[in-house]
């Protein structure tokens, strides 16, 4: 079991006047064998922050650390590759012209692939664990279904024997009626495996059911953290009681309507002070003028729960 620990991370885009700054910042850590929810509505920085603990994009600022140990600029530490992401759409980790079993057997580490028995003998296995049978290994993707490709996915990410899985939308571009079927073979599979995970999605009910934390992310930084059950049940963040509050109208159906009716938030000028002061509905009810959120970003507080707030329960002010 490993812990993935965040460190003042800041993930940037482009240069000059085009810059902009996806993730500022960021302290976030995944308990070793534990599930972190992240949420937040699209274009919060998501995804960003996730590509960057893999390698896929340059960290601009900060450290990726596995137990404590740096993670290189290409996602490795000690030459392995400890974490593997899944992703929403499976065609973008499956060559539509390969077999399932020749797509897992190439993730496969060197030291497992000698040899074609051992080779074939694993990605058995590897299909067992997804509840694939052994036959998938001669189908195409195009030969499955939506689900089943997502199994696929999803040992392939296994295939490397990886300490930290990142699944980023993992369901949402599956059928409802088997969202369910794969979040628990991912929890049971997480459980067995003892992995450590980042299981990134916009929709409450899926992140209620599988993570142990949660962390709520607005315009780049982490603004809420703590336990599913205080986060979920107790929001301290205005921001995470508008997404509950939205996610509640929609019947679980997901977040990004949240805070509809307010000024969408840009990227590329993030407001002083709190990034979310704009469109709070809190602040102006304690402090007419908003002056404290207008001009000093709040720092968080709280021990195993915490809030970047200055008027959240056990907050600053
Ligand atoms: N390759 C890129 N080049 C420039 N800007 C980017 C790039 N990738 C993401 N962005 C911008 O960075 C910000 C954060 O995007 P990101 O995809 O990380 O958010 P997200 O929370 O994962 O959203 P979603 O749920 O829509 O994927 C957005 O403003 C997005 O437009």
């Amino acid at each position: 079991m490993s812990e993935l620990t965040f460190e003042n991370v800041s993930v940037r885009y482009g240069t000059g006047r085009r810059a902009l700054t996806a993730v500022e910042g960021v302290d976030l850590t995944v308990p070793a064998g534990s599930v972190v929810g992240l949420v937040g509505e699209s274009g919060s920085g998501k995804s960003s922050l996730a590509r960057a603990a893999v390698g896929l994009h340059p960290v601009s600022a900060g450290r990726i650390l596995l137990d404590g140990r740096p993670l290189r600029r290409d996602g490795r530490v000690d030459g392995r590759r400890p974490l593997q992401m899944v992703f929403q759409d499976p065609y973008s980790s499956l060559d539509p012209r390969m077999t399932i079993g020749a797509s897992i057997a190439e993730a496969l580490p060197r030291e497992v692939a000698r040899g074609s028995a051992a080779r074939r003998d694993e990605v058995a296995r590897l299909l067992a664990l997804v509840d694939l049978g052994a036959e998938r290994a001669a189908s195409y993707p195009g030969q499955l279904s939506g689900g089943q490709r997502q199994r696929v996915a999803l040992a392939r990410a296994l295939a490397g024997r990886p300490e930290v899985v990142i699944a980023d939308e993992i369901t949402s571009a599956l059928d409802v009626s088997i969202q369910g079927t794969v979040l628990n073979l991912v929890r049971d599979l997480q459980r067995r495996l003892r992995l450590s995970m980042l299981f990134i999605s916009h929709d409450l009910a899926v992140v209620r059911y599988v993570a142990d934390h949660v962390a709520v992310m607005y315009l780049g930084r982490i603004v809420e953290f703590g336990p599913a059950e205080q986060v979920l049940g107790e929001p301290r963040h205005p921001y995470t009681r508008e997404l509950l509050a939205a996610a509640g109208r929609t019947a679980g159906a997901g977040l990004p309507a949240a805070v509809a009716d307010a000024e969408p938030a840009d990227p590329h000028h993030p407001p002083p002070g709190c990034r979310f002061h704009p469109r709070c509905p809190v602040g102006p009810l304690v402090h007419a003028d908003r002056t404290v959120c207008r001009e000093r970003e709040p720092a968080p507080t709280g021990d195993r729960h915490r809030t970047a707030c200055h008027f959240a329960p056990g907050g600053a002010m």
